[in-house]
């Protein structure tokens, strides 16, 4: 496997916001580049940090990513499937919405309507030509359990082997959650179920449903998108990689088996990560 950082040289945005972007696994060069025609390599990482770097210009890097994926997925497959977690992730992206089916990688388990909803936060949905039945909420009229029982089966009845999402897309928490699995829990050793649910998470509301770490690392693409300095310590004890599989930092289990992880920082988040 090659270990490449490279560098966009970047233009300010709107925002005034630069984004970093990680690289872990192997990955093709030119499909990053495409689009971004000033890429260029700038060092090569030590094997003991199995991450690339890449600084990109915006959040609109990131919208161009989820559009490469949504392409590829929708020529080969002629859809696209997607999961989202919560938290301030809700409100990027963008494209072809209407071969689109988006899954939650985590929902909170309350009434869709209430403003804590993934569905809800999600709101953008209404403005796209997404077809409203590829928009998959969980049923919020049952418990937390039922509700993580059903999931993706109903959605998909026909399904048997572990889903493979065309990508998934996650925020982390200070304390290095990711979707709800939440440090030390039981959750994060979840190896029967694809979906499976919490009654105790740390973070408001605690009953939630997730994504176990088998879906997540069955996806053809995870990204992970982390922004605030609040976050630094978490990012840099995940790509830096000083405990390896550190069951109490969920983030460092994202490790997909054969898909490509990458992770989108701004620069308060990456501020910790031990320079190469
Ligand atoms: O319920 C939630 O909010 C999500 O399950 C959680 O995993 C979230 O993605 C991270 O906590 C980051 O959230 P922020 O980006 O809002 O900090």
């Amino acid at each position: 496997m090659t270990f490449f950082c490279l560098s966009f040289s970047h233009t300010k945005t709107e925002q005034e916001t630069e984004f970093y972007l990680f690289y872990l696994g192997d990955f093709s060069i030119s499909s990053v580049a495409r689009g971004n025609p000033e890429v260029s390599i700038i060092s090569v990482f030590a094997p003991q940090r199995p991450a690339s770097s890449v600084i990109v210009s915006s959040f609109s890097d990131l919208a161009d990513y989820i559009a490469e994926q949504s392409e590829a997925a929708v020529k080969e497959r002629g859809a696209f499937a997607i999961a989202l977690s919560c938290g301030s992730l809700i409100g990027l992206t963008g494209l072809d919405w209407s071969k689109w089916h988006i899954f939650w990688a985590d929902e909170r388990v309350v009434a869709e309507n209430r403003c804590d909803s993934n569905y809800k936060l999600a709101k953008d949905f209404s403005k796209v030509p997404i077809v409203p039945s590829h928009v998959h909420s969980i049923n919020d009229s049952v418990s937390a359990e039922e509700a993580a029982d059903e999931y993706i089966t109903v959605s998909v009845p026909d399904i048997s082997d572990c889903p493979k999402f065309d990508l998934i897309l996650l925020g982390i928490g200070p304390d290095g959650h990711v979707a709800s699995l939440f440090p030390n829990h039981s959750a994060l050793n979840e190896t029967d179920k694809w979906v499976t649910f919490i009654v105790d998470s740390p973070k408001p509301p605690p009953e939630r449903i997730t994504f176990t770490f088998p879906v997540i690392n069955s996806a053809s693409n995870v990204a992970v998108v982390v922004t605030s300095n609040s976050k630094a310590e978490a990012v840099h004890l995940a790509i830096d990689n000083i405990e390896p599989n550190c069951p109490s930092l969920p983030a460092q289990l994202v490790q997909p088996t054969i898909g490509k992880l990458i992770w989108f920082s701004d620069k308060p988040a990456a501020s910790k990560l031990v320079s190469e």
